[in-house]
């Protein structure tokens, strides 16, 4: 009798197209022996609940789920039925799962502490990103940053465990809910993207080591503020359409930096006369992409500086947000930083 012979020991196997979220975890935990299991716990929870929200959000249209919840977020943001049942999901999950001692939510005014002695770590979140989207059936997504504490396991909770700058995080990623969906994340090591086969209710390796292009043609900024631009901004806008490059915006951070991380560009949420800090809150929304951006060889700035290295100081603040290609944020930070006026006649 003939027998094949499958050598399983070619390691790059495990991480070729087609695994599964948990084997990728558990074969990526093998690489760091002194390793506890606690990330990879943590990062199975996320992805359980993003099961359960991406089922939610498929039914969207349904009364029960789309529309208003009827009360402002600490943003002074209308919150959607959608953005209250994403943050019940997440910090259930993050709760059951046992590894995180606080939460740190958009929708929530204070820090959650989930009074977990053994919680090792600290989690901000954008439960649902793009709720504008929610109810016209766009992409929309959501957006996890993961820090270990920096006080000793079992004591109270302080604020140098929440108020770390983003070159701290142990981990980050985003759940793209859209065509299909997508979890992506890095623990500093590169970055990947896992896509959900619903009928089996997994998620499966299918964008391994992604890389941003160094440069691109794609711009996404709401040209609707554009007269609250400063002039360095326009100038780069003006520039972008000179050289045709292609103007994308969905107005879901989520979707539009995913489009751009894949065939580059740049997203811009720029500081204007009216919000001179921008719209987008630095713990939940710019952190998370900006370590994933870097991972994956593209860049992210406030304008001036680098996310990562912003120290925050309230749990809710905003930054203005250049990110994408590196060589596009790079520029960008040129234009603004000259306060150049346009220099392209129209
Ligand atoms: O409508 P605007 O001002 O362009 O803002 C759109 C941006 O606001 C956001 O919706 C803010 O996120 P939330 O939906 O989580 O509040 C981003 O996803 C998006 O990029
Ligand atoms: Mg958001
Ligand atoms: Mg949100």
């Amino acid at each position: 009798m003939k027998i094949k012979h499958y050598t399983h020991s070619d390691s790059s196997l495990a991480y070729s197209v087609g695994t599964t979220l948990d084997r990728f975890i558990k074969m990526k935990q093998e690489e760091f022996p002194f390793a506890s299991g606690e990330l990879s716990q943590l990062l199975r929870d996320i992805a359980l609940a993003a099961k359960i929200v991406n089922r939610e959000t498929n039914r969207a249209g349904l009364a029960n789920i789309g529309g208003a919840f009827g009360q402002t977020n600490v943003q002074g943001e209308e919150q959607q039925k959608l953005d209250v049942i994403a943050n019940i999901r997440f910090t259930r999950a993050l709760t059951k799962g046992g590894e995180v001692c606080a939460v740190v939510s958009e929708e929530d005014d204070e820090v959650i502490d989930l009074q977990n002695g053994s919680g090792k770590y600290v989690v901000a979140i954008d439960p649902l990103d793009g709720s504008s989207n929610i109810d016209v059936n766009i992409s929309i997504g959501t957006i996890f940053s993961i820090y270990r504490r920096v006080t000793p396991i079992g004591s109270p909770i302080q604020p140098e465990d929440i108020m770390q700058p983003g070159n701290q995080q142990v981990a980050a990623g985003y759940v793209l809910y859209g065509s299909s969906t997508m979890l992506v994340y890095t623990t500093g090591h590169g970055v990947n993207g896992f896509t959900y086969e619903p009928s089996l209710g997994e998620f499966f390796l299918s964008h391994p080591n992604m890389c941003a292009p160094e440069d691109g043609k794609i711009y996404s900024v709401n040209e609707g503020s554009y007269n609250l631009f400063e002039p360095g901004l326009k100038a780069y806008i003006e520039k972008c359409k000179s050289q045709e490059y292609s103007a994308r915006y969905i107005g879901s951070l989520v979707a539009d930096f995913h489009r751009n991380l894949l065939k580059g560009g740049i997203y811009m949420y720029p500081a204007t006369a009216k919000s001179p800090k921008g719209k987008l809150r630095l713990l939940y929304e710019a952190n998370a992409l900006s370590f994933i951006a870097e991972q994956a060889g593209g860049m992210a700035t406030d304008g001036h500086g680098r996310i990562l290295d912003i120290q925050p100081t309230s749990l809710h603040q905003r930054t203005p947000l250049h990110i994408g290609s590196k060589k596009m944020v790079e520029e960008v930070g040129e234009f603004l930083n000259v306060g150049k006026e346009s220099t392209v006649k129209i």
